[in-house]
């Protein structure tokens, strides 16, 4: 919605604006903005603009512009437009392409110099505007209709104009001094994998139709109400410090805007923030935001899990591609396909199999959705399993034979992959991916037990769809039993893969007493820690929130006290410089791990007390456990939990196999 006032329009760069303040209130899901502007000839006109991006309707956003020239009559215009970004030529068009030479960042998504949207019906009826494409490449469709309604007790006119890239609704108005000006446009998007255009255009119309019968305000109300209830169940109250409090519900909001009505899709990196990433998603989402979906919004997390679910065809395909059993999950993906570019930095990173396992093992564990299990998550248990199975292979060691570990006689490798460690790719035994293949394995065998001896009839259902085989169950455990985790007596660490320790020397000779990693006086992950945090460059906005918690654990307040805050401002305060490209969700989620994560010593430090109504409240669904009951159960796979959420290193005993 574009502001004139005397023809000239209100460019915010250069205008005379006398007022500015730009709020987002996060209770009422409503982004607001007001501006009082003089015009070069002293007119004073006082705007508010407000922009709802409907929770409840998932295809409904409202914005709304009141104007007021309060010194002078003047003529205004208000142009409402529809563009097509990505294709309209001239001054409608989007953002130069990148300039040649400039680096090739591959967060950034890429600008596509053919025409992407090709035309398909667009009109205009009354003040109702109305486009549809259908995407040059994939076949999707999309459509936008947008409705318009001016409240002015001035005189106007209105013209409109329609093209297939642009729509537009003009409203000319002789505004009289202190007389204001209501716009409200009511937009609606409908996308579909083919559904022809005409009928996703009609789609946006009942969504009109409906928000116009109910009314406007029913639709702000209703967005209050959504977020009052989201808020009830998710809310970390911290007391004492008014910037961790604010910029931590800010984190919760972020997730809910990436996660609440994502519904059959995934939960993009930047979520609907940016283009960063081209929409894609990662194991941000079962990592990293999941834990928060299971324990506030258990609805979410399992829409996210079906999503991965509908893509087992698909990730059965690429296993099969690979020469691999069962299935393998895409590194970064919108449709279940492989979207990663560089096999090193994407493909190899296989350990997203088990991030989903994991994540499926999580949220079953603390909803008691078994039958989601039995219907058909086993069914991505069984088939990442069946993955690790043949990826990785036996070997004979002697270290295992002394320890007493497996059969006695050999370990379980996994070679040629890729951990967490992006900087580091291709590697043998990488000690994230074979702690998570680790469980996975476990888990997969576990379900299928139990699905065995209690369900028949669905356990005859699983094999009719999987094929399981007698005793594939029992392989898995054997290798996970026997799997290898990297260790380093001599360090007392765990290298991140065989050869890590090769790439560098560790300087004992200049290391205090006191700093050495042999020293396990404290925390068994404390060596750890002491090792790999000098050489975590941080790059990545992912490893902050897993630092800040470890470090908490392993007994370093101010560095968890350091990373967590980097965490909580990295996009507020724009500290790695892209939040333009949208908003670090997993880094959000993180945030949310490292509050909740039990007896997280730096957060008790705050100053007053960290609520979690989840914890304080009692079982999320009655009878099941609690994050706090968690402190000491046993986890999915039978081993002993070390922590009361799933984050990836606490609630992982990894020395457990040289215990
Ligand atoms: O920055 C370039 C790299 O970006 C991806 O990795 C990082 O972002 C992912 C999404 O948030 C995250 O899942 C991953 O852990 C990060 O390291 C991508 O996977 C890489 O291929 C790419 O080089």
């Amino acid at each position: 919605m574009r502001l004139y006032v005397d023809d000239e329009p209100i460019s915010l760069d250069d205008a005379d604006v006398r007022e500015y303040a730009r709020t987002l209130d996060m209770r009422t899901g409503v982004l607001e903005r007001r501006v009082v502007w003089e015009t070069p000839s002293g007119k004073r006109v006082r705007m508010r603009d407000q922009r709802l991006v409907s929770f409840e309707e998932r295809h409904l956003a409202v914005l709304r512009l009141e104007v007021v020239v309060e010194n002078a009559n003047a003529p205004v215009t208000i142009s409402c437009q529809l563009l097509n970004r990505q294709d309209g030529a001239g001054v409608y068009a989007g953002s130069p392409m990148t300039t040649k030479g400039a680096a090739f960042d591959p967060r950034k998504a890429e600008r596509i110099a053919d025409r992407v949207l090709e035309p398909a019906e667009h009109w205009q009826d009354g003040l109702r505007s109305a486009l549809s494409y259908r995407v040059a490449a994939s076949g999707m469709t999309v459509a936008v209709v947008a409705d318009h309604i001016i409240e002015t007790e001035n005189d106007y006119n209105v013209r409109t104009l329609i093209e297939p890239d642009i729509a537009k609704n003009v409203f000319r108005v002789q505004a009289k001094a202190g007389v204001p000006i209501t716009i409200t446009k009511l937009v609606s998007y409908h996308s579909s994998r083919g559904v022809p255009p005409r009928e996703l255009v009609d789609r946006c119309r009942r969504s009109l139709d409906r928000a116009a019968d109910e009314g406007v305000e029913t639709v702000f109300r209703r967005q209050r109400e959504w977020l009052d209830a989201f808020w009830e169940r998710s809310d970390v109250q911290i007391g004492g410090r008014d910037d961790l409090q604010q910029a931590t519900r800010w984190c919760l909001f972020q997730l809910a805007q990436a996660s609440a009505r994502a519904d059959g899709a995934g939960v993009p990196a930047k979520g609907l923030t940016g283009s960063g990433y081209s929409g894609h998603y990662f194991w941000d989402t079962e990592i990293y935001v999941l834990p928060f979906l299971t324990y506030t919004t258990p609805r979410w997390a399992y829409n996210a899990l079906r999503a991965r679910v509908k893509m087992l065809p698909a990730a059965r395909r690429r296993a099969a591609q690979l020469n691999e059993a069962g299935a393998l999950f895409p590194w970064r993906t919108i449709n279940g396909e492989e979207a990663s570019a560089y096999y090193a930095a994407g493909t190899a990173q296989y350990h997203i199999n088990a991030d989903i396992s994991f994540a499926l093992g999580k949220y079953v564990r603390a909803t008691g959705d078994e039958a989601f299990l039995r219907r058909e998550g086993a069914d991505v248990a069984i088939e990442t399993a069946r993955l690790w199975a043949t990826l990785g292979f036996w070997r004979g060691s002697r270290l295992v034979e002394q320890s007493g570990a497996g059969d006695g006689l050999q370990t379980f490798h996994i070679h040629g992959v890729t951990g967490p460690d992006e900087y580091t790719t291709v590697v043998n035994d990488n000690l994230y991916t074979n702690v998570m293949a680790r469980y996975n394995l476990r888990y997969a065998a576990k379900v299928v037990r139990e699905i065995r001896d209690s369900y028949p009839e669905d356990y005859a259902a699983l094999v009719e769809r999987t094929g399981l085989g007698s005793g594939e169950a029992e392989s898995w455990e054997r290798a996970a039993e026997a799997m290898y985790i990297p260790y380093s007596e001599s360090l007392g660490i765990h290298p991140q893969d065989s050869l890590f320790l090769e790439r560098e020397v560790w300087d004992l000779a200049n290391t205090p007493a006191d700093q050495r990693p042999l020293v396990l006086h404290f925390h068994p992950l404390k060596a750890d820690f002491d090792y790999y945090d000098p050489l975590t460059t941080g790059d990545s906005t992912l490893s902050a929130v897993v630092q800040s918690i470890l470090a908490a654990e392993v007994g370093y307040q101010d560095l968890a006290q350091k990373y967590f805050e980097q965490s909580l401002f990295v996009d507020l305060h724009d500290l790695h410089h892209n939040a333009a490209d949208g908003v670090h969700v997993a880094s959000a989620g993180g945030v949310w791990t490292a509050l909740v994560v039990r007896d997280n010593a730096y957060i008790a430090t705050l100053e007053d007390e960290v609520i979690v109504p989840l914890a304080n409240q009692g079982p999320v669904i009655p009878g099941r456990p609690t994050l706090q009951e968690f402190a000491d159960a046993r986890r999915d796979d039978g081993t002993r939990l070390s922590a009361s959420v799933p984050v990836i290193t606490s609630a992982i005993p990894v020395i457990e196999n040289l215990d």
